[in-house]
């Protein structure tokens, strides 16, 4: 075990009271996980999580307010000045029948034990209220090595949790580390277990891994453990498409858009696909939108009539999907056509509906309507300026306007 000091942020600082209490009353604390990766690898902390000797009873015995937030697997949250803590009781996870989460926890009073059943050897660090790193993995080797490695047997770790192997590549990509061999070779060998995943967990780990800073590393690995093959509906197509883009995505909608166009998926299958994701209805209705929107420019940009009809108030974000898959000068385009319209709204044709009708003794109907449309076609066209003689010559040498009433 390596012992190192480091100088602890704020956030620890504000929950050292928490580790105070339970050392106070005998028990051993520790920060652990990510906050303590990240700690180290000088990233900002948001939140910490609390691993203690104490058993939950015990636990819950000691602090004022608490929460059962998963107390059958040794978590109880407590409420200390503002702020809420997860303190989750050291624990083996024996048996694993499904590859999904523990399905019997055994609560154990040694700080080794807990960190030997954690996935990958970044992630079994912990640290004690003096900053002092308790590490029995080598996972500040490997912090340093910017290497993803699993705790012990790699084949042992993924049949606890299947999802542990996406984890893998979506740290890949927000750290920017590479996952070692063996650990990869395990992830090849059990890409399969991810069936038993629940979609809602992969969807989770998925849409992480692509915001990552590295994406490309963490979908190479996504493709070349053939993990991707036991998510619904993805194609290797549509993922190395993601791959060229170099702009990095902003949002999970970005995300899916980007996906749909890249992808060999059917325009009739998106609906589908989207759903076997498990994505909300806001979200899929607001992929859908952007996805159609940019559909429309793609294929029918320079049909001014359109052009005229959607305007190009089109949202924030078909800009950035656009300008992620590489269409700029489309975009461009669009905009200069729209730009050199000679009317944007009927309203602005130099002839109304009340002049039409001083032509005729015929009342107004769908003829003017009609007539209004032709012109306002014309006018769009270039056929004729938006110029009252003009537009009146034309209407007359064409026979557009209804003859006289017979009296
Ligand atoms: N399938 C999992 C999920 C989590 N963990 C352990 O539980 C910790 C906390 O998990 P989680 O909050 O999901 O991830 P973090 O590592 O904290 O990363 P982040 O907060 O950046 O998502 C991890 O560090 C790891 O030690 C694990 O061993 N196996």
């Amino acid at each position: 075990m390596v012992n190192n000091r480091i100088e602890l942020n704020k956030v620890f600082i504000d929950a050292l009271p928490v580790l105070d209490k339970l050392n106070t009353a005998g028990f051993e604390a520790y920060f652990v996980g990510g906050s303590v990766r990240d700690a180290l690898l000088g990233k900002e902390v948001n939140d910490v999580d609390i691993a203690t000797s104490a058993f939950p009873l015990e636990v819950k015995h000691l602090f004022k307010k608490t929460i059962d937030v998963g107390i059958e697997h040794g978590t109880v949250m407590i409420l200390s000045g503002n702020n809420s803590y997860e303190i989750t009781t050291f624990r083996t996870e024996s048996t694993y029948q499904d590859f999904r989460r523990p399905d019997s926890v055994t609560f154990v009073r040694s700080l080794k034990e807990d960190l030997k059943r954690r996935d990958f050897t970044i992630n079994a660090l912990a640290m004690d209220r003096e900053g002092i790193i308790h590490d029995y993995f080598k996972g500040k080797e490997d912090l340093k090595s910017r290497l993803i490695k699993a705790v012990g047997i790699p084949d042992e770790r993924f049949n606890e949790d299947a999802l542990r192997m996406l984890r893998a590549t979506r740290f890949a990509s927000q750290l920017d580390f590479e996952i070692e061999e063996n650990t990869v070779n395990a992830i090849k060998k059990h890409a399969r277990l991810l069936e038993h995943i629940a979609m809602e967990r992969i969807q989770i780990e998925f849409v992480k891994m692509l915001l990552g800073r590295s994406k490309n590393k963490g979908l190479i690995y996504f493709i070349e453990t053939d993990l991707y093959v036991y998510c619904p509906g993805l194609d290797r197509q549509g993922l190395e498409g993601l791959i060229n883009i170099e702009e990095d995505f902003e949002n999970e909608l970005q995300i899916w858009v980007s996906y749909l166009l890249l992808s060999s998926l059917k325009f009739n299958q998106h609906r589908g696909f989207l759903r076997s994701w498990k994505l909300s209805n806001k979200m899929i209705q607001d992929i859908e939108i952007v996805y159609n929107t940019i559909q429309e420019r793609l294929h029918k940009q320079i049909n001014v009539k359109t052009v005229y009809k959607v305007g190009i108030n089109l949202s924030l974000e078909t800009e950035k999907v656009l300008d992620l898959l590489g269409y700029p000068s489309n975009l461009g385009l669009v905009e200069s056509t729209y730009n050199s319209l000679p009317i944007y709204s009927k309203k602005e044709l130099a002839v109304s509906g009340s002049d039409l009708l001083k032509l005729t003794d015929h009342n107004a109907g769908k003829w003017l309507g009609d007539l209004l449309e032709q012109i306002e076609q014309a006018v769009l066209d270039k056929e004729i300026e938006n110029d009252y003689s003009q537009i009146l010559e034309w209407i007359t040498d064409k026979q557009l306007i209804p003859e006289q009433k017979e009296i």
